[in-house]
């Protein structure tokens, strides 16, 4: 561990949460539904939850969207789209998997973007949120998260920290 890092969510107590967001999530999503994950921070949390959906017997397509705002900083900043879907949204219900919702840009970039290519529904399934006002919410939260800098679990700091277990606090 590094020594400035705070553990706020053990690994047992992330499982947990990925635990009951899979069983909230089981009974909404349908047969052709498609999980999005957002790259690169949600690639952990969506491990997790889609192997946890597959044990309540939900097997979900899979695709990805590289999107990236923060860079190397802790600042929201520019949203680039890195990567675009690899399979066709029109007429499908798409669950957005990621790791935090902070300001909501990135999160309101996918949902309008999966919308504009024809998804029918779109549901959100974060990790964490911090209590921040914005203009979109997630469907469904594993964890209320602090207002601070999170690291671990997805969430890097300078592409350092992202294997984690936990999730913990630099600042
Ligand atoms: O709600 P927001 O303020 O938009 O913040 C949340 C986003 O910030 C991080 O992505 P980042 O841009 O750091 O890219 P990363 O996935 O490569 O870490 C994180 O993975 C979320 O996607
Ligand atoms: N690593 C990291 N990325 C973020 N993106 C938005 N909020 C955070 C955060 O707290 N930590």
């Amino acid at each position: 561990m590094t020594a400035a890092t705070t553990v706020l969510l053990s690994e047992a107590e992330i499982a947990a949460c990925v635990a009951r967001v899979a069983e909230t999530l089981a009974p909404r999503l349908q047969p052709d539904c498609v999980g999005i994950c957002l790259l690169t921070g949600g690639l952990w949390f969506t491990a997790d939850l889609t192997r946890a959906l597959a044990r309540l017997g939900v097997d979900l397509s899979f695709d990805a969207l590289w999107l990236s705002s923060y860079g190397d900083g802790r600042e929201s900043g520019e949203l680039l789209l890195r990567a675009d879907l690899q399979r066709p949204v029109q007429g499908k219900q798409v669950l957005l998997m990621d790791d935090v919702l902070d300001t909501g840009a990135s999160l309101k970039f996918a949902r309008d973007h999966v919308l504009r290519a024809g998804a029918s529904e779109v549901i959100i399934a974060v990790m964490a949120q911090k209590p921040v006002a914005r203009s979109i919410e997630a469907d469904v939260v594993g964890w209320e998260a602090p207002l601070r800098y999170l690291v671990g679990y997805g969430l890097d700091d300078g592409a350092k920290m992202r294997g984690l277990p936990y999730i913990g606090a630099l600042d």
